[in-house]
């Protein structure tokens, strides 16, 4: 059994030996501030110049010029920016921030040979098409029989002779570090990545690809994806760059440009998800797991779907989702998401992102969302939140290497006396760097008897197609300088290209605050490697504050304990900044201690494998109910039953069943409307009787039902039942003395885990306590710790005949004696004779149903009832005698459809 991790690059690539490196310089080794530049200059005053340049023109900031040559002492090349640059299965950067897609930045490797412009129009569009057209033919006439793909029009270099496995640049880092971490954990058994090998490889004959595939394959455990320049060029630049991933961070794109593109690189998306989904059928063996990762593969789970029916398919989107009303804006939205749902699981960073899936699923395919997953038409889809974190472990052993220890030694020597700030972004919208410098500046306006103590290093790689964006933060970063630098101090270092690794480890280390202003982000993992840098083992013990961006997956899972700043309101940023230089030790400890627990619980490998193990329980989930001979039901038969019965009883399950879960005043993703109409249909017909059961108080059925006042209820599960006919009356089981008792006991054991589990709370209803913990500070030991909590009451109060059951995100705890399959008993012992029916209908769908269907089940085999059907809502393992696979719509379609008859 094998895991294949699916994403766009591998976390490999090829560098060749045959030509001159562009860009490759020896490193070398880092040098004390004495060896720096200005420390060098003999005449005093040269170096007073030097040291403390005086503002410059626009553009060109000395002060950061200065710094620029100090970090540059290990200005990145390949050998500078992996911890280990030989190791290609080292730990890398979680962010790696490439400025330019395909470059050979770094390495030797060919360059594009799709059209480098993205033409403003669709006219433009279909002239580059003819273009591109007519050149292909011309290099196919050129091009010796067998040999097509070398050609070489726009690079004759004989690419291939000689090259080596490198470690990538492209991709995503964390999810590297992540899986290598669950690996070498013992936690993931064999995996295979899939992706592209990160350079454009038109110009590889097909025997260099060959052998880099199979030194891949056979030496890294990595299948490599070829797909032509074109399509790469289309779906990565133009329909991931400037469509997706600006929409998905809440950006829609107006831009002229933006809009000619859109149907035209849809095209190329397609075909690069689809070489990927085919490369994966192709190496797939039974019991395989599939992971697909990001929004570059957003199609690939339907497309593998398609072809393997039973495979174990996960996907994870690592940005953020936006909320359906921005999601809606995209031309080519259903696809997207029918792409997505055709995995068993899809999972997202936060609860936030998962919730904006949901809806936007309920919102535009009309299908049901629960809090679960989305019920399709034949299939359940389980939706659930995890978020991504680091690899301790590796950045323990990264961050005592010996550069990255002189580095932290020059950077306190730099910086001594002064109170750093730090950030690395890339210069995208999305990472809200021009909002940060704004903030920084007012920060500087308004609190100037900080201006000399205090640096903001911000290290931005920016890229060409945001050079707007480039030129707007360049002004203000001269104008920060402009106004307040001094002879003596520039508050501001701002870094247009990336820093050395080493150097970036001990910039985490010697920092006093990290601030990230991220506009939307699905995770921020620069936080959390911050975090841990601080714990005082590499330098002196800092536990700085973080001041975080609300919009961030990292802002959801540090809870508060972060500054947490909106970065639009510059204000309240620029106070943030104060706040977390003013900030006491007492404070800052208390923090720290929490942010810590975050990152070390919700590390990269804790991750890998609960995603996995996740995985393989719904798959379980769905394929055991695939396989279980529990038919569907069958509308034709209990049509006939319907039409024949004399009197019917429908007693039917509210939450889960008739409607969504949700509460009463805020049921977000199916309107009780529908619930009610369908009811109101049924009971228009007066051989119906229709009761309605829940979990919930009878106050709060009341409140829902309250305009079907003939309906029948039964509150708490069973404890109370209010007949049909129109009373107002309640009849109660429990023994109000004896409840008082069990709950005195429970609750005294409940409040043990309420102040061990933050977050938790407990809501009292007449006959039973619920202990909930779905906004728990750290769910999973939350989880964990319910089932104790559980167990512990079932053990502790089995003389007082109640239980306690673990639910979704709470536990229950009720009375043993009377549940919904008693009060069904009540119910059909007090129908009056004339009232007796010969048709029951009883649907659910969880297992505190089983035992009403086990009730009805025997109500049919001891020949009570004549007609009886019990149907379970959803996807469960059931005693009922059939299933509904189409959740709550298909079920109040049902009862509609029955209501017609006549
Ligand atoms: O720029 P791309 O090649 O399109 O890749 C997108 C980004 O992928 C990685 O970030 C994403 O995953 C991170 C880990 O889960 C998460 O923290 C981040 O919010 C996601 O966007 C990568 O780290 C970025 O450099 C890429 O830009």
């Amino acid at each position: 059994m094998t895991t294949f991790i699916v994403s766009l690059f591998l976390p490999y690539t090829v560098d060749f030996h045959d030509l001159p490196t562009p860009s490759r310089r020896p490193s070398p080794p880092p040098r004390l501030a004495s060896t720096s530049r200005r420390d060098s200059i003999s005449d005093p005053q040269e170096r007073k110049a030097s040291l403390f340049p005086v503002p410059t023109p626009p553009r060109t900031p000395s002060a950061t010029a200065d710094h620029e040559e100090f970090f540059s002492q290990l200005q990145p090349s390949a050998a500078t920016h992996f911890p280990k640059p030989h190791d290609p299965r080292s730990l890398v950067r979680s962010d790696s921030h490439v400025p330019e897609w395909g470059g050979g930045l770094f390495f030797n490797q060919p360059r594009s040979r799709a059209d480098p412009a993205p033409p403003d129009t669709i006219l433009e569009y279909a002239k580059a098409q003819e273009r591109a057209k007519a050149a292909k033919i011309r290099r196919t006439q050129r091009s010796p029989k067998g040999r097509q793909s070398r050609d070489h029009s726009t690079d004759d270099r004989p690419w291939g002779s000689e090259w080596t496995v490198e470690p990538a640049i492209q991709g995503n880092g964390g999810l590297a570090n992540a899986v290598r971490a669950a690996v070498d954990a013992g936690s993931m058994g064999d995996i295979f990545w899939v992706g592209l090998i990160g350079f454009p490889t038109d110009s590889l004959d097909a025997t260099t690809k060959d052998e880099i595939h199979e030194k891949l394959e056979s030496e890294y455990d990595a299948l490599t994806v070829y797909v032509s320049d074109s399509d790469l060029d289309g779906h990565y630049v133009h329909y991931c760059k400037t469509i997706l991933w600006p929409v998905f961070h809440y950006q829609i794109p107006d831009h002229p440009k933006s809009k000619a593109y859109e149907d035209h690189s849809w095209v190329y998306y397609v075909h690069l998800n689809q070489a990927f989904a085919d490369k994966i059928v192709k190496s797939y063996k039974r019991g395989d797991i599939i992971w697909i990762h990001d929004y570059h593969l957003l199609l690939v789970p339907a497309m593998i779907r398609k072809k393997l029916p039973d495979a174990q398919i996960g996907f994870f989107l690592h940005t953020a989702f936006p909320s359906s009303e921005v999601f809606r804006c995209l031309a080519v939205r259903k696809e997207l998401l029918e792409g997505m749902l055709g995995a068993n699981l899809v999972a997202f960073q936060t609860r936030e992102y998962a919730h904006h899936f949901l809806q936007t699923c309920s919102r535009l395919l009309i299908v049901e969302a629960t809090e679960d997953g989305v019920q399709l038409d034949h299939h359940f889809v389980n939706v659930m939140s995890l978020p991504i974190g680091i690899d301790p472990k590796g950045l323990s052993v990264a961050r005592e290497e010996e550069e990255v220890l002189s580095w932290i030694k020059v950077m306190q020597e730099r910086y001594r006396g002064k109170r750093l700030i730090v950030a690395r972004d890339k210069l995208d919208h999305v990472r809200g760097v021009r909002q940060k410098l704004l903030a920084f500046e007012l920060f500087l306006n308004k609190y100037p008897e900080y201006r000399d103590k205090v640096v903001m290093i911000q290290v931005a790689s920016s890229t060409t197609e945001n050079s707007e964006l480039a030129a707007t933060v360049s002004e203000i970063v001269t104008r920060i300088d402009a106004v307040h630098s001094t002879l003596a101090h520039q508050p501001l270092v701002f870094l247009r290209q990336d820093i050395a690794f080493s150097q970036y480890l001990a910039l985490l280390s010697v920092a006093d605050v990290l601030m990230i202003t991220s506009l939307r982000e699905g995770m921020n993992l620069t936080c959390h490697e911050f975090v841990f840098c601080q714990d005082g083992k590499a330098s002196d013990k800092k536990h700085g504050p973080v001041i975080l961006s609300e919009f961030t997956g990292s802002a959801a899972v540090f809870d508060g304990n972060e500054l947490a700043v909106n970065p639009w309101d510059y204000q309240k940023c620029a106070e943030a900044i104060k706040v977390a230089l003013d900030m006491d030790d007492v404070e800052k400890e208390r923090r720290y201690s929490k942010l810590r627990d975050v990152v070390m619980h919700h590390t990269g490998e804790h991750w890998c494998t609960n995603l996995t193990n996740n995985l393989a329980k719904v798959h379980d989930e769905h394929y055991r109910r695939d396989t279980m001979s529990i038919p569907r039901l069958s509308i034709a038969p209990l049509s006939e039953k319907y039409r024949r019965a004399n009197k019917r009883l429908f007693i039917l399950d509210y939450e889960g069943t008739l409607a969504s879960y949700g509460s009463v005043t805020n049921i977000i993703l199916t309107s009780p409307q529908r619930v009610i109409d369908a009811l109101s249909d049924l009971l228009v017909d007066e051989k119906n009787i229709v009761y309605v059961m829940s979990g919930r108080t009878l106050e709060e059925l009341e409140l829902i039902f309250s305009r079907l006042p003939n309906i029948g209820l039964i509150a708490e599960n069973g404890c109370f039942v209010r007949e049909f006919g129109g009373t107002d009356e309640w009849i109660s089981f429990a023994d109000d003395d004896k409840t008082k008792m069990w709950k005195e006991s429970v609750k005294g054991i409940l409040q043990y885990y309420v102040e061990r589990i933050e977050g938790s709370w407990v809501e009292e209803r007449h006959c039973s306590l619920i202990f909930h913990y779905e906004k728990a500070d750290e769910y999973e030991a939350a989880n964990r710790q319910a089932g104790d909590c559980a167990n512990h009451i079932n053990d502790a109060c089995q003389n007082q005949r109640v239980r306690a059951i673990p639910t979704k995100d709470a536990v229950c705890i009720e009375p043993l004696d009377w549940d919904k399959g008693t009060a069904a008993t009540h119910i059909f012992n007090n129908l009056r004779k004339e009232l007796a029916p010969d048709f029951l209908m009883v649907a659910g769908n969880d297992r505190d149903d089983e035992v009403i269907f086990r009730w009805a089940n025997d109500m049919f085999t001891n020949g009570t009832i004549t007609d009886v059907t019990t149907v379970s809502v959803g996807n469960r393992n059931t005693v009922a005698m059939a299933t509904l696979t189409q959740g709550t719509t298909g079920l109040i379609s049902v009862l509609g459809r029955l209501a017609k008859l006549t």
